[in-house]
């Protein structure tokens, strides 16, 4: 199904990000910012990176809260006078909540169900939660805590039929150049004059940039009805890809140390299930999932099937189109931070 409609594209007056000063947060503050919001509220816990921000941003419509999702107090306090959330608070490392599975199930799960019950007590209009496709045939604790926080977020309209709040949520892929992540580690261990190590050439990843991600979560935000699920078309590539690209872009011979696969990862990634894709609609750019509205009826989870889901197939990183080394040049070239690291090197 596919739904030819405008889509809605209006500028939030005020907004509360949760996990405000990490990547997505600060991109996605800068961007209301500029596109004219009144108000943006910054809930984290950490207050050496709320003063970075403070002093890298220095403007007078952004409101600091310390907190935590895990303390309700925190979050509500955070969230009075703003109309929209967008819940991004996370453990997302996946070697940190394999170790410590119950601290990802606090933040994760418990935090996210702390957002949505206090989003729906101060009365703010929408809630867009940030998820991943690790939540996707989960096989480890940051992709399992991940996919119940979509079934929290899920189930907030289900057992509120009358909810003054709409949450739904986004998934996405790896994000290029994120804090930790594995092109900002080529690009240092290039610098440093050591082999890149990679995990397996053939693995693949879903591939976006961090505006990417704002796009999708602000696209969420305007055109969610309850219980939806986002997700952004994106084409994946090859690890070997990508380890090609970044060594073509700082001008090295590919000079790699195959490490294997890590602990808690898989082959490829699934961005959506094919029951996903069954019931969801093409917005263009994006899937939008709708909820499941089997409601607390038992008797269609038993005893009714869908005839039509054996027609599609996951969507899968080994499946999906694959750039090749010149487009995920491109696509790594259109980041200020490889321009920024090109220039650095005297190559730009
Ligand atoms: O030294 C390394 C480190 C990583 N990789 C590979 O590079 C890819 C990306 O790795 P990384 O950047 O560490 O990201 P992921 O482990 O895939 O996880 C990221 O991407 C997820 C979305 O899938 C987010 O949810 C997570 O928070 C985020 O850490 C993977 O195939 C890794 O196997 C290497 O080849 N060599």
């Amino acid at each position: 199904m596919s739904d030819k409609s405008e889509p809605k594209q209006a500028v939030p007056e005020s907004v509360l990000i949760t996990g405000g000063t990490g990547s997505f947060g600060h991109r996605m503050v800068r961007y209301l910012l500029d596109q004219g919001s009144e108000r943006v509220h910054v809930l984290s816990r950490d207050e050496a990176k709320q003063d970075q921000m403070r002093h890298d941003l220095g403007d007078n419509r952004i409101r600091y809260f310390l907190g935590d999702v895990r303390d309700y107090d925190s979050i509500r306090a955070a969230m009075l006078g703003v109309t929209h959330v967008f819940h991004a608070a996370a453990l997302k490392q996946v070697p940190s909540a394999e170790f410590f599975p119950m601290q990802a199930v606090k933040t994760n799960v418990t935090g996210s169900e702390n957002v949505v019950k206090a989003a729906e007590e101060v009365g703010v209009e929408s809630v867009v939660c940030l998820s991943t496709d690790k939540a996707v045939y989960p096989v480890n604790a940051m992709g399992m805590t991940k996919a119940l926080m979509e079934k929290v977020a899920q189930s907030h309209g289900l057992e509120n039929p009358q909810a003054k709040t709409v949450v739904s949520c986004v998934r996405y892929g790896n994000v290029l150049y994120s804090r930790g992540s594995v092109v900002p580690l080529f690009i240092n261990q290039l610098k440093a004059g050591k082999k890149i190590t990679v995990t397996d050439p053939d693995m693949t990843r879903f591939m976006m940039s961090l505006d990417q991600s704002v796009d999708l979560v602000h696209y969420a935000m305007n055109n969610a009805e309850q219980g939806d699920l986002f997700i952004r078309k994106v084409p994946s590539c090859t690890i070997g890809t990508l380890a090609a690209a970044v060594c073509e872009l700082f001008d090295r011979v590919p000079d790699m140390n195959i490490i294997g696969t890590r602990h808690g990862e898989k082959l490829s990634e699934q961005l959506a299930t094919r029951e996903e894709l069954a019931r969801a609609v093409d917005h263009g750019d994006y899937f939008r999932v709708t909820a499941d509205k089997r409601q607390l009826d038992y008797t269609p989870f038993f005893e009714e099937g869908s005839k039509t889901v054996n027609t599609y197939e996951d969507y899968d990183s080994h499946t999906a189109r694959h750039m090749d080394v010149e487009e995920t040049k491109d696509l790594l070239l259109s980041l200020p931070e490889i321009k920024l690291e090109r220039k650095n090197w005297g190559l730009a």
